[in-house]
């Protein structure tokens, strides 16, 4: 068996890791940690990483149809057992320096610059939009990759055109509309509204277009429960909204604007959201989380 030590690593964000296996492979390792607030939180959620990771691998196999990916194996002996349940072995892509976002609804970035312009990365929406309306249609929202610790920044398509070319680029909206309806579908039969998504492709050896990174996870979605959806306010995050209302309540004693690290999390919040978790695992996907 693999050990982590083996591998070199090669990128790392706020809550995975990325490591070199040998030069065809790679381990995209999924942590327990999780993100509020953009800060990384002291206090990690037990098995966070494993259920993500499941829920990429579910998502891959329901896409598999829709676009290639670049998932080689989810247990193998090239997985360090350390990492066992919350790491892939994927093949190495090339990946493209667009992040490709689909949006159902209007929240986030996409309602700032609606507010701003009454467009969303250059595409024309209805007037009347408010936050958390539905869109008539799922929209192609690309945005450029910022550097660590910056918020990536809205594009135009027409910007994806003179980057990638107009063929590539008509295929990256193609299959970023289609993966996110495919799973937006498939998420609102289990009472879950999928508002957005953001996924990475790569392009092979062969030059083929490959779906890489996770797919729609709650920390690359948008994932809101359908009971009680409502536009025009701010709807609770499915899997982080305890973590969000006890780190602005009185109980935390953070000042979010003070720009101080958050406190650790309470146990009952720990608890609470990783059942979130795994609760948004096994309606989505009709599956069992093991433990
Ligand atoms: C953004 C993401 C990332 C993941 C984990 C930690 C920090 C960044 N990333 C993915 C690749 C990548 N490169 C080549 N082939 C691939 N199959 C993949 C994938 N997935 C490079 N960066």
């Amino acid at each position: 068996m693999a050990e982590l030590a083996d591998y070199q690593l090669i990128a790392a964000g706020k809550v995975r890791e990325l490591y070199a296996v040998d030069s065809e492979h790679l381990l995209l390792v999924a942590s327990n940690r999780v993100s509020a607030y953009d800060w990384v939180l002291p206090t990690e959620i037990p098995d966070k990483g494993a259920i993500l990771t499941a829920m990429s691998v579910f998502w891959f196999e329901q896409l598999a149809d829709l676009v290639p990916n670049h998932l080689v194996a989810a247990q193998d002996e090239r997985i360090p057992a350390e990492v066992a349940d919350r790491a892939l072995l994927v093949r190495r892509l090339t990946m493209l320096p667009v992040e490709c976002v689909a949006r159902g609804y209007l929240t986030g970035s996409g309602l700032i610059d609606y507010r701003n312009t009454g467009a969303v990365c250059g595409v024309e929406l209805p007037a009347g939009l408010v936050e958390s309306s539905k869109l008539p249609e799922t929209i192609f929202t690309p945005a450029s990759k910022a550097e660590i610790g910056e918020h990536d920044e809205n594009i135009s398509f027409q910007a994806v055109v003179e980057q990638q070319g107009a063929e590539l680029a008509g295929r990256l909206r193609e299959l970023t509309v289609a993966v996110y309806e495919a799973g937006s579908r498939i998420a609102e039969k289990a009472g879950v509204i999928l508002a957005d998504t953001k996924l990475e492709f790569g392009v092979d050896a062969e030059g083929e277009l490959v779906l890489g990174d996770e797919v729609l996870t709650p920390d690359s979605s948008r994932y809101w429960p359908a009971e009680g959806y409502q536009a025009g306010r701010v709807q609770p995050s499915y899997d982080k909204q305890y973590v969000r209302d006890w780190l602005t309540s009185p109980e935390s004693g953070w000042d979010r604007a003070s720009d101080t690290p958050p406190p650790p999390l309470p146990e009952h919040v720990v608890a609470a959201t990783r059942s979130r978790y795994v609760e948004a695992y096994e309606r989505v996907t009709g599956r069992r989380f093991g433990r």
